[in-house]
């Protein structure tokens, strides 16, 4: 024999009716059935308002009450008809008039007791398992209602009551064995031996299906609900959550207790006891073949990952009781729980360090006054006489439970998920994990629940890790990286199990953002209009509010708000990785505030291609002072667009004519004076002038202007370029003159001591700036190990597929310490 329960959802309507009993046809094949319901989908909630309502006074209820009596009749004029239809509708006119009773005594007296309320919620079972078993009979399958109220015997808790197994177990031998049809139960309800009626709780129905089950000797217990099974995390939170084929009683007993709303927490109990399989259906998708819960043998308890799965419980409030003078002193815990017990306050996480001088304890966010209350009372005296120091509710918090029963004896568990939710800037408020070693739970800010379901559930499921990034820019070298990434993603999710999701993109006026990911493709369809939300503020709000784990937000811009924003990002825990120079080459004051974000945040800053573009400058001087080097001079040449300049005039041609030319082809700042007056190129030794720990601003670089004054004031960059002409004949004339003395012109500089100064220099041929080519950058060290053969970096400096790929390389070292 086999319980089958259907969930509300799967009885919702006619059609889902219609599969239920295809699906009960099926189990007929394997024995005799048993099926247990729960109400219709949102009966009971409808019957909740109804009772609330009613005890506001007055006559609203009456609406939610034909509500509830439309809702059964569309069922019944769907799937009954003839005598069985008239049948159904006289049942519930009377039950629904019964009801229409109670909810009036209600309102009469303004008054819902818990015990008036379980007799009010009652109803949606007796409707639903009347309208089934009356449908299976038209259908040919032998039924009767089977109402669980002279079966399920339970105490005077109503609401939320406690069953007394055994006076239930004759009650279900006597009313269930031997039957003649298929029993269709009424779920959740039940009744005290005064003969009130009571409930199982929110989803209780599992549990009388598991009772009946484990009475009765079932061979399994099919609980058929609307998902695939019992999933590794809450589907709706955790996308890439997945059905479990299989766990053991005692961790889905943990996950159930810890949020899972798939069971109900205390349905687990009778049919382990009695060793009886659950098995977790989707009554949608039958084909599909659901977790099984069961005693696992050691070889698969072994074999399993050391996490099973992960549940949350959002609505809580944690209880924190602290004061030196709780030390040693013994009683103290204990009548904290009593008190807590007297008062009905369910205790769902617990702890305390072994300093003894704090206690937390998280409860059900809807008894915190009340147990506040309560304890206030209870320690009056030690609050009195500061022994307690403090007892406080904290607010929004929520819970969340990582359940394995392969933890146990699996060092590094806990290690790797304190250290995920750590690179994630995920604060732990609190932690107990009991010493069966299968539950670790902790406590968290509500805010980043969904991020740490998402990460820690990554980090123990999936062997693909994603990275969500946000790129600001979408210029020249975003544009470059996003087709990098676009083209490099499969490659990467083969062979580094590393999914790089661009979630966001932005420019002054247009925005896209999408948590799973813009199309690549065609990224430029998404972008939409920034209407009212225009700042760098804006984007960074709306990504800050999405929260999502392993965030790094990419600088593809020339601005200095942009760059402002970078202590506030790393605070925020967002990874940055930045083309653009004004951060680290911006005031002393916001790269101190960049560098003391990063040290209290653990997130990372990656900067290579403010210097040379993609060629690794930073990283190898960085290299040669970490590996106890030291430089002492850095010289060459690091810009590309001069380098382009003059490597182009020395082939001969107009000086305006090449600036433009490099202009079009992406090597140039947005404002191509920015190179020419040589202060992209001051930047980027006030950079290394502060990577070799010199206090330096930008004003300490001495550097030469090759803009005349005049183009130097506010002009769009068109006007500048066509008035640049004004310098091609001095540009011509030094030229001339620097070939006919066998030299040639470079734009080049020296960092010597902590003095930089860059400078157009007319260089001998043999030179080897005279050398360079294209957008070519040199930079050359001498230090202490390359002293008669100083270490050379050399290549193209600026364009945007160099930067791009070194910005690329950024995003992907950090992607390597997140994930
Ligand atoms: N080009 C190169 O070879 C190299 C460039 N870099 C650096 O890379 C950065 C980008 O250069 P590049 O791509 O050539 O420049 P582009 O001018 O092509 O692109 C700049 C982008 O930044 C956007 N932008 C400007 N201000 C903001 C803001 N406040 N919020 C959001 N977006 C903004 C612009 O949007 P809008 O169009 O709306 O103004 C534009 O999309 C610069 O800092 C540059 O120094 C570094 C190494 C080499
Ligand atoms: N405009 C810059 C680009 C790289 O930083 C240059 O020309 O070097």
């Amino acid at each position: 024999m086999n319980v089958l329960k259907f969930g509300g959802t799967s009885i919702e309507n006619g059609k889902r009716i219609r599969n239920v009993l295809n699906i009960i046809r099926d189990a007929m094949h394997d024995g005799p059935v048993i099926v247990v319901v729960s109400a219709i989908r949102k009966v009971t909630d409808l019957l909740l308002d109804a009772a609330l309502t009613a005890c506001r006074g007055g006559g609203d209820y009456k609406e939610k009450l034909v509500d509830i009596e439309r809702l059964h009749t569309a069922l019944v004029e769907d799937l009954l008809t003839g005598e069985k239809a008239e049948d159904v509708q006289r049942y519930l006119c009377g039950v629904l008039s019964e009801l229409g009773d109670v909810l009036h005594g209600v309102s009469l007296l303004r008054e819902l007791s818990e015990k008036s309320s379980a007799l009010i919620m009652s109803f949606g079972e007796r409707f639903s398992a009347y309208i089934i078993s009356s449908y299976l009979s038209q259908e040919g399958v032998a039924a009767s209602y089977v109402d669980a109220r002279g079966m399920i015997v339970t105490d005077t808790s109503h609401g939320d009551a406690r069953v007394d197994m055994e006076a239930s177990a004759l009650q279900i031998r006597e009313r269930l064995n031997n039957a003649d049809s298929i029993p269709v139960v009424t779920g959740y309800i039940g009744s005290a031996p005064d003969g009130t009626v009571t409930t199982l709780g929110r989803g209780g129905s599992d549990y009388t299906a598991t009772i009946i089950g484990s009475v009765l000797g079932a061979g399994e217990i099919q609980i058929w609900t609307d998902v695939d099974g019992f999933f590794s995390a809450d589907p709706k939170r955790v996308r890439d959550a997945y059905a479990l084929p299989f766990i053991s009683y005692a961790e889905a007993m943990e996950l159930s207790h810890a949020g899972a709303k798939v069971l109900h927490p205390y349905a687990v109990h009778p049919a382990m006891k009695a060793g009886i399989p659950i098995t977790i259906r989707n009554s949608m998708n039958p084909g599909a073949p659901g977790t099984r819960i069961e005693k696992l043998s050691s070889e698969e308890a072994v074999s399993a990952r050391p996490v099973t799965g992960l549940s949350s419980i959002s609505d809580i409030v944690l209880l924190n009781i602290s004061g030196s003078g709780m030390v040693g002193v013994p009683g103290i815990a204990s009548r904290l729980f009593s008190c807590l017990a007297r008062h009905m306050i369910n205790i769902i996480f617990i702890s305390q360090a072994s300093s003894e001088q704090s206690i937390s304890l998280a409860i059900n966010a809807l008894q915190a006054s009340k147990a506040q209350m309560a304890l206030d009372d209870e320690f009056a005296v030690e609050l009195g006489s500061r022994q307690i120091e403090s007892l406080t509710v904290r607010q929004d918090i929520s819970m969340i439970a990582v359940v394995g029963k392969s933890m146990s004896g699996h060092p590094g568990v806990s290690a790797h998920l304190f250290e995920t939710l750590g690179k994630n800037g995920i604060n732990v408020i609190a932690v107990a994990q009991g010493a069966n070693e299968m539950n670790i739970s902790f406590v968290i800010d509500s805010h980043d629940e969904d991020k740490a379901l998402n990460c820690v559930h990554e980090s123990f499921f999936l062997s693909r890790r994603k990275v969500h990034v946000f790129i600001a820019g979408t210029g020249t070298i975003s544009s470059s990286l996003i087709g990098q990434i676009r083209d490099h993603h499969e490659t990467l999710s083969v062979g580094k199990n590393l999914d790089i999701v661009v979630c966001g993109m932005a420019n002054t006026r247009m925005m896209a953002l999408n948590n799973e990911g813009i199309d690549l493709n065609d990224w430029q369809s998404a972008l939409q209009p920034r209407e009212g939300e225009r700042t760098i503020g804006d984007y960074l709000a709306r990504i800050r509010s999405r929260n999502l784990h392993n965030t790094i937000f990419v600088d593809c811009t020339a601005s200095a708000d942009v760059a402002a924003a970078y202590p506030e990002l790393l605070r925020s825990n967002i990874s940055v990785v930045t083309a653009n120079k004004l951060g680290m080459a911006g005031s002393w004051d916001l790269y101190e505030t960049i560098n003391d974000a990063l040290n209290s945040s653990n997130a990372k800053f990656l900067y290579e291609t403010n210097v040379g573009a993609g060629l690794p400058i930073i990283n190898t001087l960085n290299d040669l002072r970490n590996s106890g080097d030291k430089i002492l001079k850095i010289e060459g040449v690091l810009s590309g667009t001069l380098s382009y300049i003059f490597n182009e005039l020395r082939k001969g041609g107009a000086f305006s004519r090449i600036v433009r030319q490099a202009r079009d082809a992406g090597f140039t700042e947005p404002d191509p004076r920015e190179d020419l007056s040589g202060a992209d190129f001051a930047r980027k030794f006030l950079i290394l002038g502060r990577e070799l720990g010199f206090r330096i601003n930008y004003e300490d670089i001495q550097c030469e202007s090759l803009v005349p004054d005049h183009l130097m004031g506010q002009m769009p960059v068109e006007e500048f370029l066509e008035k640049l002409a004004c310098v091609d004949e001095e540009y011509d004339d030094m030229n001339r003159k620097a070939a006919a003395e066998g030299m040639t012109i470079a734009y080049a500089g020296e960092i010597n001591g902590g003095k930089a100064k860059i400078s157009v220099k007319m260089l001998p041929l043999s030179n080897p700036v005279a050398g360079l080519n294209g957008t070519e950058n040199m930079v050359v060290f001498t230090t202490d190990r390359y002293f008669d053969t100083p270490l050379v970096v050399k290549g193209p400096g600026a364009g945007g597929e160099v930067t791009a790929g070194g910005v690329f390389a950024d995003i992907l070292r950090i992607a390597s310490y997140l994930v």
